[in-house]
């Protein structure tokens, strides 16, 4: 199977916004900030923050009636969290998540130690559960915040090194930890997660976890196990969830997810045999899982909103910003493509 087995770039629009101009200037002027303490604490005094509360992002709503992230400028923060009582400190405990054109930074902030209400009066927004804000902000900005999240989880979690029990402390831009006894240094963490879309070339075949929400179904995934290659794990998630054997793989691209602890997704699709395609469901892994047509992935990639309890049964597919969403839409064009071509073949009617 290994020899079948082949690579692809990812298209064009799944690729970081590299080629415009200010790109690497961006890029160094970041790194600087995670090397240099004092550079970075002055970038955050003329950088812009999103807020959090209990890692729930702050979300402002647009004049057209959308939610977007607040990116509020550092002063203004400043001067919010001196009116609620908080002490100058806190803004310190921002982390560095991105660059805007110009050099200007962007952090990320938890004020969980304040009042929600309070803060959000003041802000003139919501804190929303990251989860739901990932259904309602654009590609472009969910990303940033599902970052920042992961981050502050990070610091939420890693207080005291795992040699020996003493407390870590942070560098300025919180992108890394060390111990305050023997100095090891300590990363975020992120954990490896293969997801697929297999196909038997007329269908693809989607799963559904009793945690979803109604009707979803998504492409399997599972996590890497220690020492795995990304394609042996997905050969072993396919097998132990559906009971498959893959005939072939292709990358796609890749996601960074920040549930349930930051994993990086990496995205593929996958064949088997149109002679093998009996499922095998493994149901302490998967509620359901089964092969769906063309035609009913393409209805579903036209609704626009979720199937209500007491609906009849709908299928609703995962968001627009997971790579999953990305895999479905990918493989329903290349099938689209296939269908045209077939019927402009002499011959075909
Ligand atoms: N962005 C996207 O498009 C999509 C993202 N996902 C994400 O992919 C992730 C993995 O999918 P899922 O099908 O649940 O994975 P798995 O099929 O691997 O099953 C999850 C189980 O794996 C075990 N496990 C092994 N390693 C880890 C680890 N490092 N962290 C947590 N659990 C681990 C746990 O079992 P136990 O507790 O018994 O040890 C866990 O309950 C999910 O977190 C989900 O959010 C899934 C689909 C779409
Ligand atoms: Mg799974």
């Amino acid at each position: 199977m290994w020899s079948r087995l082949r690579t692809i770039l990812p298209s064009p629009n799944c690729l970081p916004p590299r080629w415009c101009s200010g790109f690497v200037s961006r890029m160094r002027y970041m790194n600087r900030l995670k090397e240099d303490d004092t550079a970075c604490l002055s970038a955050l005094h003329n950088g812009q923050i999103f807020l959090f509360h209990h890692l729930s992002p702050l979300l402002q709503c647009t004049q057209r009636g959308t939610l977007r992230p607040a990116a509020l400028a550092t002063s203004d923060v400043q001067s919010v969290l001196e009116r609620l009582g908080s002490d100058g400190s806190l803004v310190k405990k921002s982390v560095l998540v991105s660059c805007l054109e110009q050099n200007q930074a962007q952090f990320c902030l938890d004020v969980g130690e304040l009042d929600q209400v309070s803060v959000e009066e003041a802000c003139e927004g919501k804190f929303l559960d990251l989860r739901k804000s990932l259904f309602l902000l654009t590609t472009a900005e969910a990303p940033i915040l599902a970052k920042g999240q992961a981050l502050l989880r990070w610091h939420q979690t890693s207080r005291f090194c795992s040699a020996t029990g003493q407390l870590t402390h942070r560098n300025q831009a919180g992108s890394q930890r060390a111990c305050s006894s023997n100095g090891i240094i300590y990363y975020p963490k992120m954990s490896p997660v293969v997801i697929v879309l297999v196909s038997d070339g007329r269908r693809c075949l989607l799963g559904r976890q009793p945690a979803f929400p109604l009707g979803m179904y998504s492409a399997l995934a599972g996590f890497c196990d220690m020492g795995e290659s990304l394609e042996e794990a997905l050969c072993r998630e396919v097998a132990e969830e559906v009971g498959l054997e893959l005939q072939s793989i292709t990358y796609s691209s890749s996601q960074h997810w920040p549930f349930p602890h930051s994993s990086l997704m990496l995205g593929c699709h996958a064949t088997v045999s149109p002679a093998h395609t009996q499922l095998q469901v493994d149901h302490a892994e998967l509620e359901n899982a089964r092969w769906f047509s063309l035609e009913e992935i393409t209805s579903a990639l036209k609704l626009q909103t979720p199937p209500q309890r007491g609906d009849s049964p709908a299928l609703w597919l995962p968001p627009k910003q997971a790579v999953a969403h990305r895999l479905i839409t990918e493989w329903t064009k290349q099938q689209l493509l296939k269908d045209t071509d077939q019927n402009q073949r002499p011959g075909s009617c």
